[in-house]
């Protein structure tokens, strides 16, 4: 059995699968690193035989988290690396190491899965947007704030935006002007996602005519997903592009 970590700035996703067929025998999202050993310890019948991780923090938080999987499981852990080229994908970077590697694992994963051009978006903590050309070359993307990061700021730097995280949720129930705080603010911010992906498409469809394939991935992408009608909405998108990276026998 493999488990995969995908280290986000704000969440770390995990999944333990099967190495021979790759089916997957358990997985979820915590919020931290004792979390996730408690998750992975939890899970019956485990017998880990490899570790592979993509992992956006700071180079000590990433080795820290390394080594607290060695102790607790026995498995050294592989970290995806930044490569100018892998899988037909070609870094489009300037620096090839400052591109963000759950971006350019969404990005290799995209292109296998699509073969031709096309078009990643993630929801995550922040939105990013990257483009593959058709002939594998990465075109480079965009970087913006996520729903966390919108809905924080406007709570940090207004005195009257205050709200919880219950009457959040129920204002998405609809995407009407809000009659409510909550929902002038949680849909303000939704519309502006929902823009973001809008904008990506028209340009793919400006390079590229209908030939590319969008994918949308990241924990907010459901809430997107109308504005992207013929989008594929593809959670473990990192995942994919981390077993290309990370091969474990
Ligand atoms: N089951 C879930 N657990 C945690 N967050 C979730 C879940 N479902 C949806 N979300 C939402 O997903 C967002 C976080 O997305 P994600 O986990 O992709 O971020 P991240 O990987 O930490 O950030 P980034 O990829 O930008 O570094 C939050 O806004 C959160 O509310
Ligand atoms: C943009 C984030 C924070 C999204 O997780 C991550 O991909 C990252 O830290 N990237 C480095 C900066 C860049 O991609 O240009
Ligand atoms: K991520």
């Amino acid at each position: 059995m493999i488990l995969e970590l995908d280290c986000g700035n704000s969440f770390i996703k995990w999944r333990v699968i099967h190495a021979a067929d790759a089916t997957i025998s358990g997985g979820g999202i915590v919020d931290s690193d004792q979390a996730l050993v408690a998750a992975v310890a939890g899970l019956s019948s485990l017998s880990l035989t490899g570790c592979r991780m993509v992992s956006v923090r700071s180079e000590e938080e990433t080795s820290s988290l390394c080594a607290l999987i060695q102790a607790s499981f026995g498995v050294e852990v592989n970290v995806a690396q930044p490569v100018q080229e892998m899988a037909g994908v070609r870094n489009g970077y300037d620096d090839y190491q400052r591109l963000g590697m759950d971006r350019w694992l969404g990005a290799l994963g995209a292109y296998h899965l699509a073969g031709r051009a096309c078009l990643v978006i993630d929801f995550g903590t922040a939105a990013k947007a990257d483009f593959v050309a058709a002939n594998g070359e990465h075109l480079g993307g965009y970087i913006c704030p996520g729903m966390p990061l919108m809905r924080s700021q406007l709570r940090t730097h207004t005195r009257r935006i205050r709200y919880d995280d219950a009457s959040a949720e129920r204002a998405l129930n609809s995407l009407a002007p809000g009659r409510s705080t909550v929902e002038a603010v949680e849909r303000g911010c939704v519309l502006m996602l929902q823009g973001f992906a809008r904008t990506q498409i028209e340009q793919a469809r400006a390079m590229w005519g209908e030939d590319f394939t969008v994918f949308l991935t990241g924990g907010d992408a459901p809430l997107v997903q109308e504005a992207a009608p013929k989008a594929r909405i593809v959670p473990d998108l990192v995942f994919v592009g981390l077993a290309m990276a990370c091969p474990l026998n």
